[in-house]
Parts: C-alpha cells; structure tokens; sequence
C-alpha cells in the first residue's frame, strides 16, 4: 500500500534525485519513491548578497543543482530523466546563511553562534519536470519551494562544543549538525517539519506532486501559469503550480480587485488636493470647512467637499464634526510629512511630476503596449529621441518640475542610500546624473570625509543652485557635462543613482566603460535602483514604472551584476533598503 497515492503515480518514470545526500536519500526511500541518485556538479557559490532572503538562495541553490543533473544526463548518462529533484538545506541565525563547515573552527563558529538561540532551518527544494521534443531537445519545467523550521538550541558548553565537533558529526551537514543523531541532544524544542530540517520537506513535497499531477489538468494549463526563462539557449519553463481555481465569490478577493480598478482614482485625487494646494493650505490654516477651502483654492463648493471627503477616506486628511455645523478638515500626520510642500520630505515635487508627466504617458498605455514606443509625441504632442535633452529640458517650466520631482525623490530615499554601506576607504565621490544635489548632501552628511562632486549636463547644473540646502556644504560641488560623451570627473567613488534603469543595454555598456576607464584597481560604483526579484515577479513599483519607460528597463540585482562584471566590477553587496531605491557595492578589481 502506498500511504500518498501520488508517489505511486511516478512509478514507470526515470526520477532523479540530484543529490549526494545520504539523508535525503533514504527520506525518500522510506517513503517508497524509486528513483536513482545522480549527485549535482552545482558549486554552492551564488552570491548570498544578491538575495533579499535566505530561503531565495537555497531555492536558487536547489534549482541549480537540479538543472546541472538535468542538463547533464543527456549528454554524460544518453538518457533523459523525467523529473529531477535537487534540494539545498540552510541554517539562518542573526541574519547569517550557515552551509556545511569547512573545518573544525568553522563548525565551533556556527554551532557557538547557535548556543542558547531560536534559528530558521530552511530548505528549498526544485523539482524539474524534462519533456523530449521531437528534434532532440527538451524542455525544462521548473516548480519550486520551500520549507521553514524553527530550531532551538540549549545553552551550549565549550565541552560539549568541543566534544560533538571531534565526533565528526557536524562536517558534512548545514550549520554544523545533525539534528536525527547527536546533535539531538542539542535541541530544545523543534517548531515546523523535522524532516525538512534532517535535509527534505517530505510533507511539503508530497502536496507539491500532488498539484503537479491530481490538480493541473494538463500539461498546456501548467504552461499557462509559467514564467519562461532561458537559460544557456536551453529553454526552461519555470512553473508555480497554483491550486485548482477558486470560483466562490471572496469579499476579500472583491477588495482587492476594487482597489485596482479604483487605484487610478485614489492617485489623481491625491495629485488634485496636491497641484490645488490643499495640503499646504491645511497646514497653515488647519480645522477650515470645504467653503473656506474653496474659497481659498478658487474651486466650487461641491468639487470641493467631494475632494475633501474623498482624501479623508484615502486617510490624507482628517475631518472634524463640530455640532450643527458643517466639518472641518486637517492634514493628517502622513500628508503633513509627505505632502506639504516645505515638508523635510515632500513629495509635492515628484507628485507634480507624476501628475504633470507620467499620468499623461499612462493615458496612453494602450498605444505604448501596441507599439513598444515611447508615447511623448501623443502625450505632449513632440517626438522625444532623448526624453532628457527632447523632452524634460527642453523648456524651463518641464525642467524645474523634474528638477523638483528628482529632488524630492532624493531627499526621502538619500539617506537609506548613502548609508547602505561603509564608505570611509573613499575620500572623493562623483555623482553621475546627480542632479540638483540633494543626493550628494547626503553622502557628505553620512560620511563625513567625503566630497562628492555632483555632474549633470548644463541645462541643470545651472539650475541647481535654486535647491541648495540653506547651509551649503562646500564638500559638494558641480561640474557640468554629458557623461556619455564628456570626460568623467576623476574620483574613487561612483555613484549612479537611478541613472541606469533609464537606458538599454548598449547605452549602460558605454556608460560603464566610461567609468571603467576613469577607475584604478579599488574604486567602488555604487548603483542605485529599484531592484526586481530574481524571477521579476516584484516589487510592482518597478513593474508599473517600467511601463512609461522610454527605451530603458528594469533589471534585478543579478543583472546588474553581470553587466558591471562584463566591466571589470565586482558586486560586493546589495542591500534592499525598504525605502524607494536599493543599492549595490561595486569595487574595481
Ligand atoms: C541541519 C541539518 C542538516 N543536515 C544535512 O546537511 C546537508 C546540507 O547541505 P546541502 O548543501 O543542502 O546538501 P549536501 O549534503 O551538500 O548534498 P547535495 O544535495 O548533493 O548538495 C544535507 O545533507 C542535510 O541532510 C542533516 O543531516 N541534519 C541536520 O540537522
């Protein structure tokens, strides 16, 4: 008898276990799974700082290691496997990924660093569904997952430390031990799936086979709900299996399909109550009623109170009954943060930009998703090539608006941005694109031996100086030029703040080689952007900002490393801020 039905329905199929894992191994075994054992060649070396969490590098591990053994077979075994199955176990504790130790020290420093604390055993685990085609090649569907157990270790003695580490047992195991031997003996409590800490999820697994084979009708349905990616001309279909769909009617699921339809609302009244003034007038009269408002915004009574009430709902404004009278409205703390325009950070500018520039671009997303162009000509009436020189500032008015939009956008991110990293080796940065500044104060600010010399082309340097902070720093200063074109200021830092997100690939290339040519061995390039998840199925931010790109796109972490590596820079870490923008380390080598 087959205790999961699903098990017996691999029975006839050339399954693969692409690992060398004795425990995996026989956790399979045990549950009655013919397969062979084909160990991955997949070196463990990803990079874990390009991961926004730990469970995306075991995943990534996982799936690399299946795709190795898949790959491989063909060729090395003249056989093509039906399903291979790759996992990788990690151990996470204080923010540090934990893999097998290399030696007795490394072992005491992972199970020190364990003593006495709760931690996260994650595996991830990918199973790999190969189909032949006729003309020999195959296609690869990739499902993948993982599983979280929490572990607690007891407090743990030198001796005890010394004396588990010299039986051997920790060597070949994530974060130095074996929890289904002695380490045992370790272990106060276990919260979540023991196997999967043991090396594999069985439990997880089995639901996973059960939705690949009882719930996906076929093969074409499964196609359906994937993303495709290509992998070394080889294509590869990877698939998130979804369960079978839910037709009840969901209030929940109603909200959030209203709050779609109704997102565009939401954003042109707040832009409304933003270009009329309503929030600045709120701060310096607060409690009026919509009358007085109006009055002072030159709108009518109605429009008024409808604008009025709408930003209440939307939680911008605060609304006060008084008895027999009619309310009366305040900023709440989010619009007098955000919202006021001498706000610290203000946003006003990049709403006036959104309001003026983008929500014009979007009125005609249809076109642009037809024609994969630009839509500046049917927006504003004038072909932009260059949506810089064409389009921003080509007229005082559209240049002092994104000048401002840039700059309000600088100010609230800056700070997460230049204190992403240590930066006390450099002495001298260089601001690409840097704007009207507001960027580069920042990074003097945090770092306090730096002068950051910002480079823009003329039409904005001689503008900035209407931003400067009251209190001018004379560690930062302008030059101006093209850098694609001009010579780039000499420093042994780079900064690119969203610059590159901007331009195709070619346009980066020429961009990058510049800055290669201007860096010695040990200069750093710090990128900053929006930085999509490895599969691009996040943040939308990016996303929905990527549909009124001109002709640049949005890239993940790991895009952006292979680019600067083609250049001669190293990534040395990423940081996710939370904030606007992430960041990226890059050191010249
Ligand atoms: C926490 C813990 C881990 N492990 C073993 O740790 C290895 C993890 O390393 P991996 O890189 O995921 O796998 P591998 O052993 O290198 O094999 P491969 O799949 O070929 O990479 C796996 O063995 C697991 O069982 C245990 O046996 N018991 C435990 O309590």
């Amino acid at each position: 008898m087959v205790l999961n039905p699903v098990i017996s329905k691999l029975s006839g199929k050339l399954v693969v276990l692409a690992s060398a894992s004795p425990r995996r191994l026989e956790i399979l075994r045990n549950a009655g799974l013919r397969f062979e054992v084909v160990p991955s060649w997949f070196k463990e070396t990803l990079d874990k700082g390009l991961f926004k969490a730990p469970h995306e590098y075991a995943v990534e591990t996982a799936k690399q290691k299946a795709l190795e053994v898949a790959r491989r077979m063909p060729f090395k075994h003249l056989k093509t496997p039906d399903i291979v199955i790759g996992a990788d176990t990690i151990v996470t504790v204080d923010g540090m990924i934990l893999e097998k130790p290399v030696d007795k020290h490394d072992a005491y420093r992972m199970l020190s660093s364990l003593s006495g604390k709760e931690h996260s055993v994650f595996t991830g685990v990918a199973i790999v569904l190969c189909h032949e085609k006729e003309n020999e090649e195959v296609d690869y569907q990739l499902i993948d997952f993982y599983e979280e157990t929490k572990v607690k270790f007891a407090d743990l003695s030198e001796d005890m430390l010394w004396e588990y580490i010299n039986s051997g047992e920790p060597m070949d195991k994530a974060g130095g031990y074996g929890i289904q031997a002695l380490g045992g003996m370790l272990v106060e409590y276990v919260h979540g799936d023991f196997l999967n800490v043991v090396g594999f999820p069985l439990n997880h697994f089995c639901k996973q086979l059960d939705l690949i084979y009882n719930h996906c009708a076929s093969s074409s349905d499964q196609e359906s709900a994937s993303v495709h990616v290509s992998h070394n001309g080889t294509h590869t279909t990877s698939i998130t299996t979804q369960p079978p769909p839910n037709l009840e009617l969901k209030n929940q699921d109603l909200q959030q399909i209203t709050a779609l339809m109704d997102g565009f609302k939401a954003s042109k009244a707040l832009f409304t109550a933003s270009e009329l003034c309503v929030f600045d007038l709120l701060h310096s009269r607060p409690r009026l009623d919509a009358a007085q408002v109006a009055q002072e915004i030159k709108a009518s009574v109605k429009g008024t109170e409808c604008l009025l009430e709408a930003c209440v709902s939307l939680g911008l404004l605060k609304s006060k009954e008084r008895t027999l009278q009619k309310p009366v409205y305040e900023n709440t703390d989010l619009a007098m943060r955000f919202l006021r325009s001498d706000a610290p950070f203000s946003l006003h500018g990049y709403i006036q930009h959104c309001n003026n520039t983008i929500w014009p671009l979007f009125s005609h997303l249809e076109s642009a998703v037809r024609e994969g162009t630009n839509q500046h000509e049917k927006a504003f009436g004038k072909i932009s090539k260059d949506v810089f020189q064409d389009a921003y500032y080509n007229s005082q008015e559209v240049k002092l608006r994104f000048m401002n939009a840039m700059h309000s956008i600088a100010k609230v991110t800056g700070k997460a941005v230049a204190t992403a990293f240590d930066l006390s080796r450099y002495k001298t940065a260089c601001d690409l694109g840097g704007c009207t500044g507001a960027m580069a104060y920042e990074f003097t600010k945090a770092h306090p031996g730096l002068s950051v010399t910002v480079f823009d082309l003329p039409a904005v340097v001689e503008m900035s100086e209407h931003f400067h902070p009251l209190q001018k720093d004379n560690r930062v200063s302008f030059v101006a030029g093209d850098f694609f074109k001009d010579e780039l200021p000499k420093a042994d830092l780079y900064i690119l703040a969203r610059i590159l997100h901007d331009w195709p690939d070619e346009k980066v290339h020429i961009l990058l080689r510049k800055i290669a040519d201007a860096c010695t061995p040990g200069c750093g390039l710090l990128i900053s952007e929006i930085f999509l998840d490895e599969d691009r199925g996040a943040p939308s931010r990016g996303l929905l900002q990527a549909l009124s790109m001109s002709e640049g796109k949005q890239r993940s972490a790991t895009e952006y490393s292979l680019l600067l590596k083609s250049h001669g820079f190293i990534a040395a870490h990423v940081r996710h801020t939370d904030n606007f923008l992430d960041a990226m380390l890059c050191i010249k080598v």
